[in-house]
């Protein structure tokens, strides 16, 4: 079984994660996860914070020589901004005097993030002590488990790739079905992340008028993979249905608010015969679906067509302009306060969707075929793909 945690603030000295689980002699270098920790910071919209970082990860233990050892793999992303909060957030306690110094203390939750919940939750007076670990910067780490992941898929000739579907109201306007080589290719020439290049210059306006007028919006990313070996997941317990755990990842990225595959929330407007996938069988491709309109699932299984889901993130809580917020100290009416933010923050979150969801997927491979082994997970998948498509 693969699993990791993750460990960190936004403005702690670095963010950690240990990685268990993973196959024995995968090639894997520095360079796999940092190619995916540049595209997360990477998108129109984003605040000051991220001209700081410069995101790479160091791979401390778990990988000798360039191959996975099959032992836990220690992962850390140091947070440049560190530098700037040594005191604010340092482990020590602090004298009376270091105190007021530097303990500006946050007692104006922001509607919409953590603040206020997380106080009453552990009891903190300082909203400081939620935000720094509700903070987005956490999906930092998750992108490099995801990188992780995306080896895995990647010596298995499985592509994934994500997009923008919609930004503030701006739709994309999309091909359906068209290959994730493509997506990634054409995605990552714009701004927002989108591959339609007139909604992209739209989206980018969209952003820049929500920035002018203190507020932030959100949007819809979609995330793809292609050639999934059938199968995989399962039926027989709600907690094996792979599409309910990509759901549920995707989920639990920071200001995501709803999932759908394929037609997704579509098809409770159409009747069954324009929802359902036709079953068709060929001697190159064997079984395959004439249509894609379920995304890639049937039963909470694979169905080897591509999997297609797309998430959408609400826009950003903090605000520039201030909504209305209480005062926990003094419970009067005040504007909640102010952190450096983004505007929008949707084309680096695809991203993080593109990883969590390659997480899913190759834990689903690993918990279904031999996985102590790289070259015999690799093999085992290579005779369920011979098996499947003569069943
Ligand atoms: C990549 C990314 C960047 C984000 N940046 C910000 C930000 O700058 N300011 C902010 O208030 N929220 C930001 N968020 C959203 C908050 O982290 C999120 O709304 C908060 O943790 C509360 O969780 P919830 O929205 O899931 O309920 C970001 C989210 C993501 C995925
Ligand atoms: C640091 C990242 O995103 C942060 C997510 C975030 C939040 O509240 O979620 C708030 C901001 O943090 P800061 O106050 O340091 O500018 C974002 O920049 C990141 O994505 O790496």
């Amino acid at each position: 079984m693969m699993r990791y945690l993750t460990a960190g603030e936004s403005h702690g000295p670095q963010l950690t994660t240990i990685i268990e689980g993973l196959p024995a002699g995968l090639e894997l270098v520095a360079s796999d996860i940092n190619e995916h920790l540049a595209r997360r910071q990477k998108g129109y919209g984003r605040g000051r914070r991220m001209q700081i970082e410069t995101d790479q990860a160091q791979i401390l233990s778990g990988v000798r020589h360039g191959k996975t050892l099959g032992s836990p793999i220690a992962l850390v992303v140091e947070n440049k901004d560190w530098t700037h909060w040594t005191k604010i957030m340092g482990s020590e306690p602090l004298s009376d005097d270091e105190e007021k110094e530097v303990r500006r203390k946050i007692t104006r939750p922001r509607p919409g993030h953590a603040d206020l919940n997380g106080g009453i939750k552990y009891g903190h007076r300082d909203m400081r002590n939620v935000l720094e670990r509700s903070s987005a910067r956490e999906t930092t780490v998750r992108v490099a488990a995801g990188a992780l992941a995306q080896k895995i898929l990647k010596d298995l000739n499985i592509n994934i790739a994500c997009h923008v579907r919609e930004i503030g109201g701006v739709q994309a306007d999309v091909i359906e079905g068209l290959p994730a080589k493509e997506i990634r290719s054409k995605s990552e020439e714009s701004e927002v992340r989108c591959i339609d290049a007139e909604a992209s210059e739209k989206m980018k306006t969209a952003i820049d008028e929500a920035k002018k007028n203190g507020d932030s919006i959100g949007g819809v990313v979609e995330v793809v993979v292609e050639n999934v070996p059938a199968g995989l997941g399962s039926y027989v317990h709600y907690d094996k249905k792979l599409d309910a755990k990509i759901a549920a990842a995707i989920m639990s990225i920071n200001a995501f608010k709803g999932v759908e595959f394929g037609l997704g929330f579509e098809m409770a407007r159409l009747p069954g015969s324009q929802v359902h996938d036709e079953i068709a069988w060929s001697e190159e491709q064997g079984y395959y679906r004439k249509s894609n309109r379920l995304g890639g699932f049937e039963g909470g299984m694979t169905t080897g067509m591509p999997i297609v889901v797309k998430g959408v993130m609400k826009p950003i809580p903090t605000l520039y302009k201030p909504l209305e917020s209480v005062d926990i100290d003094s419970k009067e009416p005040f504007s909640a306060s102010i952190e450096r933010s983004d505007s929008c923050a949707v084309p680096a979150a695809a991203v993080v969707a593109e990883a969590v969801v390659a997480w899913e997927i190759a834990c689903a491979i690993c918990d279904q075929f031999d996985s102590d082994r790289f070259d015999q997970l690799k093999q085992s998948v290579e005779q369920h793909r011979a098996y499947a498509k003569d069943y």
